[in-house]
């Protein structure tokens, strides 16, 4: 088993690059399957295991993907696909029903394995179908799979969500490309990644406007063709690295950045007393001596972004005074309130409130993500804690940061990655001989 070992107290300094989004790059790979001709060009796209399961799930349906694992992926979905996506791809993420829409569009069929809760939530899927019926489709529910099905072609309706969903809303786009007629979905997700989305479908011929407010039209058109695009950067990702420069107290200038993108978490920020300096590709964050405590409401954007939550708490923990955290988005999104008690953070939960009552001395100690942003979360808390803090469970991290541990070593935090074994041989080592941990800064474990 891995972890990443972090001994607190380091100030980080220097520049990190932001990668291509998670959350834009998953919805654009399973657009591909939209293109009946031509190829599709897809770069800046991070390699995250995320990516690699969303490339299985399109080869399993007989698109040929390549990755170049360096940005590059070329998709080639011409030709009669498979339309089923089994269980062992959607239980590994979510995101994999995110090819029902294209495949629904394309071949009038679709079987996806039911996604099921995880670990934030029971984040049902009854908003993708009732925009799938809207449009004409049968939708049935049986053996652990969705099924849908429509004769000819989907066509085009209003949908209203009752939540502005991201997934229904780009699902639900996907699928109206193709549609006979107009589909307009309302109180539809702004993020900036259904914009990333709605940019590569116009890419590849379709007729998508409003993207990015409340209200998204889209005219359905003949077919689809193969494309270039180029993926937003990761707000989120982003916006961990500011919040690892600002806990350290630290100077970090954090590149590839849009900066309209991250406007509820440079507000939030800014009041918590950090110096954001906005520049033309990136922000320059400057933490301060003491952090001031705040209250964040997380919202769909632009509200405050859920998955910053978990890394928000971190640094309230060690702002000064009591901060509320309010989770509006999903229902179970606490998990690492656990795990940061195990490292003396005072937090109460009462209901959807968290309350924070910092600063504290945080102590390093074993702890395990719970889901991603959980993870990257108790990685910044290990960087201002006393002593040394594992994080166990990086198969979370990995789904949604690249090279996280390394990054933050690059900016001087005492921070390493491990194998269990790795680590019990190098402690032996160190009984023995005060021989320093293998790959470790020597003053590292002691
Ligand atoms: C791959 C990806 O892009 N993941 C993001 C996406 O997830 P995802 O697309 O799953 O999130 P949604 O916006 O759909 O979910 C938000 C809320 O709506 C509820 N809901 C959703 C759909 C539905 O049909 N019925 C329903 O009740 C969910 O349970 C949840 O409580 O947006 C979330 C909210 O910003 C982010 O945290 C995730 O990182
Ligand atoms: C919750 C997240 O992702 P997913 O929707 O893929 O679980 C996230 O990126 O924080």
């Amino acid at each position: 088993m891995e972890k990443i070992i972090v001994r607190g107290g380091n100030r980080l300094s220097g520049t990190v690059r932001v990668e291509g989004a998670k959350n834009a790059v998953l919805p654009v790979i399973a657009a591909s399957i939209l293109a009946s001709k031509g190829k599709s060009h897809i770069y800046d796209v991070p390699a995250l295991a995320d990516v690699y399961t969303i490339n299985e799930v399109l080869r399993n349906l007989n698109t040929k993907v390549s990755y170049d694992g360096n940005g590059h992926i070329e998709v080639d979905a011409q030709g009669q696909l498979k339309t089923e996506a089994p269980f062992e791809y959607v239980r590994k993420m979510r995101a994999s029903f995110l090819v029902m829409g294209p495949l629904l569009a394309r071949f009038g069929h679709a079987r996806i394995a039911l996604p099921g809760g995880c670990a934030i939530g029971s984040r049902p899927i009854d908003q993708h179908l009732k925009g799938f019926e809207a449009m004409g489709a049968k939708v049935e529910i049986g053996n652990g799979y969705i099924e849908a099905r429509v004769d000819d072609r989907l066509y085009g309706n209003k949908v209203y969500l009752d939540f502005p969903s991201v997934g229904a809303t780009e699902n639900i786009m996907m699928a109206a490309t193709t549609a006979i007629g107009t589909t307009i979905i309302e109180n539809a997700a702004e993020e900036p990644e259904i914009v990333c989305l709605a940019n590569y479908l116009n890419a590849m011929g379709a007729k998508v406007r409003g993207a990015g407010t409340g209200t998204i039209k889209i005219d359905g058109v003949e077919e689809l063709v193969g494309a270039e695009h180029t993926i937003i950067p990761d707000r989120i990702e982003a916006g961990t690295f500011m919040v690892a420069a600002a806990i350290t107290g630290g100077d970090v200038l954090v590149e590839n950045v849009l900066t309209e993108h991250m406007r509820p978490l440079i507000s939030k920020m800014t009041e918590m007393g950090v110096i954001i300096i906005e520049e033309d590709n990136g922000v320059r964050v400057i933490g301060p001596d003491k952090l001031k405590a705040v209250d964040i409401k997380t919202m769909p954007h632009p509200g405050f972004p859920t998955d910053m939550q978990a890394q928000m708490m971190a640094l309230m923990l060690h702002a000064e005074g009591t901060s509320v955290i309010t989770e509006t988005v999903f229902e179970n999104r606490f998990m690492h309130v656990e795990e940061f008690r195990r490292m003396n953070g005072n937090v109460k939960i009462e209901g959807r409130a968290a309350i924070i009552e910092g600063p504290l001395n945080l102590q390093g100690a074993e702890v395990s993500s719970t889901d991603l942003r959980a993870g990257a979360a108790l990685v910044l808390a290990g960087l201002v804690a006393e002593g040394i803090t594992r994080v166990t469970e990086l198969k979370h991290i990995d789904r949604g940061y690249v090279d996280f541990s390394d990054k933050l070593l690059s900016l001087g935090a005492h921070i390493e990655r491990v194998n269990e074994e790795e680590e019990e041989l190098a402690e032996m080592e160190n009984l023995e001989a005060p021989a320093p941990l293998k790959k470790l800064d020597p003053n590292f474990a002691s």
